[in-house]
């Protein structure tokens, strides 16, 4: 069983309704970690170079990026972070202000909140052997409109093979629940994170990639409450690898 999109935003509303009481931003801390961790796992190496290239876009996906950019840098990685109209985005929703903050007073990271043109894109692309897609999660519904997301996707798409692309929740451009359909752009993740559980659309990724669930949000009572089936993580272990 896998989550259709309307389930995902449902699940995520009831964990920070009254009733069960999380907070956003401990959703997303969790989130963020459980990314950092499990690309952690799966590619750090010590002789390798460590650097990471994060796109955050618009929403909480691109917040789960930001924090996942923190946890990287203590884990021993070179994060730069590209978000796309941060004062916009950080004016209306002050907590992604606070994770930029920290993420460059703090840890001293990189945080670029311009729009870049195509060549400069392109440099930090070829200067990146990891690149991390946290541009949009289970709220995007294709088509995608003109604009900066849709010139980075569509550069992603360009560049498939020379960095390992690394998609947060959801393959950005992706729909949701039906994949990359004929008007979704056909960016092809190597690895995918999936949050709380993952999405239909997870069962389209290419046959040698990577999969993983993090966040682990959801006691086993609230799983059967959802008819959700419980994923065996180890005992200790934020993430759990998906064969
Ligand atoms: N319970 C969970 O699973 C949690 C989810 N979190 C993250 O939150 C994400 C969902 O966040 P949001 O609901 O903020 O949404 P997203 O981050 O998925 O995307 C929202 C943004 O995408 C834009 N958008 C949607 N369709 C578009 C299109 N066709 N063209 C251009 N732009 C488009 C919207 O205008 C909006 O700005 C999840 O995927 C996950 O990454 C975590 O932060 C916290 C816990
Ligand atoms: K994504």
């Amino acid at each position: 069983m896998l989550l259709n999109s309307t389930k995902a935003a449902l699940i995520d509303k009831i964990l920070m309704s009254p009733e069960y009481g999380y907070t956003l931003e401990q959703l997303m801390e969790l989130a963020g970690l459980s990314c950092a961790l499990s690309i952690n796992q799966e590619y750090f190496s010590n002789q390798g170079n460590q650097k990471i290239f994060i796109i955050a876009g618009p929403g909480n996906n691109g917040g789960d990026g930001l924090v996942c950019a923190r946890h990287l840098k203590i884990f021993g990685w070179e994060p730069i972070v590209y978000y796309p109209n941060a004062e916009k985005l950080t004016t209306k929703q002050p907590f992604f202000g606070s994770l930029v903050k920290t993420l460059e007073e703090m840890y001293g990271i990189c945080v670029i909140k311009e729009t870049l043109s195509a060549e400069k894109l392109q440099t930090h692309l070829d200067d990146h052997k990891f690149v991390v897609d946290s541009i949009f999660g289970f709220s995007f519904k294709p088509p995608m409109k003109q604009g900066v997301y849709q010139e980075i996707v569509e550069k992603l798409v360009e560049n498939e093979g020379k960095f390992k692309l690394l998609s947060i929740d959801s393959p950005s451009g992706w729909d949701v629940d039906k994949g990359p359909t004929s008007n979704c752009h056909k960016l092809d993740p190597d690895f995918l994170i999936s949050l709380t559980y993952p999405k239909l659309n997870s069962k389209f990724l290419k046959p040698n990639s990577v999969h993983y669930c993090g966040g682990r949000f959801i006691s086993s009572k609230f799983a059967e409450k959802f008819e959700i089936i419980p994923l065996n993580y180890d005992k200790g272990s934020l993430i759990i690898k998906i064969d």
